[in-house]
C-alpha cells in the first residue's frame, strides 16, 4: 500500500502542502526547522490518527489554526485507489476512508499501515517495555484479524480484576480470572507466532548492517510458563491484592535482543543500537511485504543522524531494493544523492513550504 497523493493543512508549521509521492522512495530535504518532520507527521496522522512527536495530537495543529486536516489517496493495488482523510480539531476528530466516516482508528491502521523510524527510536530497545509491546501488537494486529478484539477484552478484564483486587471483592474474582486467562492465552499465542514469523526477516535485515553478529529475539510472555495463566491469576490473587494490581500476564510481556547470548543493549555502541532498531523495524515492514500481502509505508526522520557514511549507504541500498514506500528526511541533499534513482521523488521544504523537485 502506498500513498499516491497527500494534502496537508495546518500541520505544525505547514499551512498547506500538496504532493504526489513516489510509491517507492521519497526524499524530503530542507534545513533545520523547515518542516520536514511536519510533513512526515502528516503522513503518520493518516495511518495512525495520532502524532509520533507528542502524546497530545492537538499539539500538531499549526499555531493559530482551529484544526488540522490531512487527506490522501491510498493505492491498494489492482488499480484501486481509495481516499483517506483525517481532521483534528482541539476536541474532536473525524476520520474518513473509502468514502465513509469511520469510528475507530483501528480501521485506519489497517487501511494504511505506517511505521516511523526517528532519532529517538532507540527507546524501542532501551526504553520501557510498553514501547516493545506496542511494536509487537501493531505487527500482530496486521496478521491476526481477531487480535484487536481479543486485546480489548483482555484490557477490559484486567481493569475489572484490578478494581476487584483493590476493593478486596475476592468472591467476584473467579469470573474475571477466567476471562483474563482466556483472552490472555490467545494474545500470548498470537505474539509468539508473530515473533517466530519475524525472526528470519530480522536475521536478514540485521545481516545488512552487522557482519558476523548473531542476534536473537527473545520473547518474555509476562509470566512463568511453568503455570497456566489461569493458575497464575488464581494463585497470585492474595499478593496481587496487597499490591493493588495484577503483577503477571500478557500486559507485562516484553522482548529483548541478545547478541551471542548477551543482552545487545549492554554491549552495542549508540550507532549500532540505532542500526539494530532499524533492522527490527525494517524486518517488520519486510515481513508485511512478503507475508501479509500489504506493505507498510515507512517514515525515516533524519536518516543520517548517528550513522557513518558506510552504514548510511548500506541502509539506503537496502531501501532501494524494497517494494515498500519510504519517506526519508535529511538536512543535506549530499547524504542521499546516490540513492536518488528514476523511481524516487524529491521534495524541498523551506519555511513550511513543500516543493516537488
Ligand atoms: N503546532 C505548531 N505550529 C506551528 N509551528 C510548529 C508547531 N509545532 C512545531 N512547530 C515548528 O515547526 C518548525 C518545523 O519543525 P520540524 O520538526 O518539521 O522541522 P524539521 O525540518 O524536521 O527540522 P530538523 O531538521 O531540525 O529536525 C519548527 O520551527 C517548529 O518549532
Amino acid at each position: 500500500m502506498s500513498l499516491i497523493k497527500i494534502e496537508a493543512y495546518d500541520v505544525r508549521n505547514i499551512e498547506s502542502a500538496a504532493i504526489a509521492p513516489s510509491p517507492r522512495l521519497n526524499f524530503i530535504i530542507g534545513p533545520n526547522a523547515s518542516g520536514k518532520t511536519s510533513l512526515l507527521e502528516a503522513v503518520y496522522l493518516l495511518g495512525r490518527a495520532r502524532s509520533f512527536r507528542t502524546a497530545q495530537v492537538s499539539q500538531a495543529i499549526r499555531f493559530g489554526a482551529g484544526g488540522l486536516m490531512v487527506t490522501g489517496k491510498v493505492d491498494c493495488g489492482a488499480d484501486l485507489a481509495l481516499p483517506i482523510g483525517i481532521r483534528i480539531a482541539r476536541n474532536e476528530r473525524e476520520i474518513h476512508f473509502a468514502g465513509r466516516k469511520i469510528q475507530s482508528s483501528a480501521e485506519l491502521i489497517r487501511a494504511f499501515p505506517v511505521l516511523v523510524i526517528q532519532p529517538s527510536i532507540c527507546a524501542l530497545l532501551e526504553g520501557a517495555p510498553k514501547h516493545r509491546r506496542q511494536f509487537l501488537d501493531w505487527g500482530v494486529f496486521h496478521f491476526e484479524a481477531s487480535y484487536l478484539d481479543c486485546w480489548r477484552r483482555y484490557v477490559r478484564a484486567l481493569s475489572q480484576r484490578n478494581t476487584l483486587l483493590r476493593e478486596k471483592r475476592f468472591a467476584e474474582l473467579e469470573l474475571w480470572n477466567r476471562e483474563l486467562a482466556r483472552y490472555g492465552t490467545i494474545m500470548d499465542g498470537a505474539r509468539e507466532r508473530y515473533v517466530e514469523r519475524l525472526k528470519p526477516f530480522f536475521v536478514q535485515s540485521a545481516a545488512r548492517f552487522f557482519d558476523g553478529f548473531e542476534f536473537e529475539i527473545q520473547l518474555q510472555s509476562g509470566w512463568s510458563k511453568s503455570r497456566t495463566l489461569e493458575a497464575v491469576f488464581q494463585e497470585d490473587a492474595a499478593s496481587d491484592a496487597r499490591l493493588g494490581y495484577t503483577q503477571s500476564g500478557p500486559h507485562k510481556c516484553d522482548f529483548s535482543i541478545t547478541l551471542d547470548g548477551r543482552p545487545a543493549k549492554a554491549y552495542l555502541s549508540r550507532g549500532q543500537m540505532k542500526l539494530l532498531v532499524y533492522a527490527l523495524l525494517l524486518a517488520q515492514s519486510l515481513l508485511m511485504e512478503e507475508s501479509a500481502g500489504v506493505s507498510a509505508c515507512v517514515l525515516i526522520d533524519d536518516v543520517a543522524s548517528e550513522l557513518d557514511e558506510n552504514n548510511k549507504n548500506r541502509l539506503l541500498a537496502f531501501l532501494r531494493e524494497r517494494r515498500s514506500q519510504f519517506f526519508v528526511t535529511t538536512v543535506a541533499e549530499g547524504t542521499i544523492k546516490e540513492a536518488i534513482d528514476g523511481d524516487a521523488a524529491v521534495f524541498h521544504v523551506e519555511h513550511g513550504q513543500v516543493m516537488q523537485a
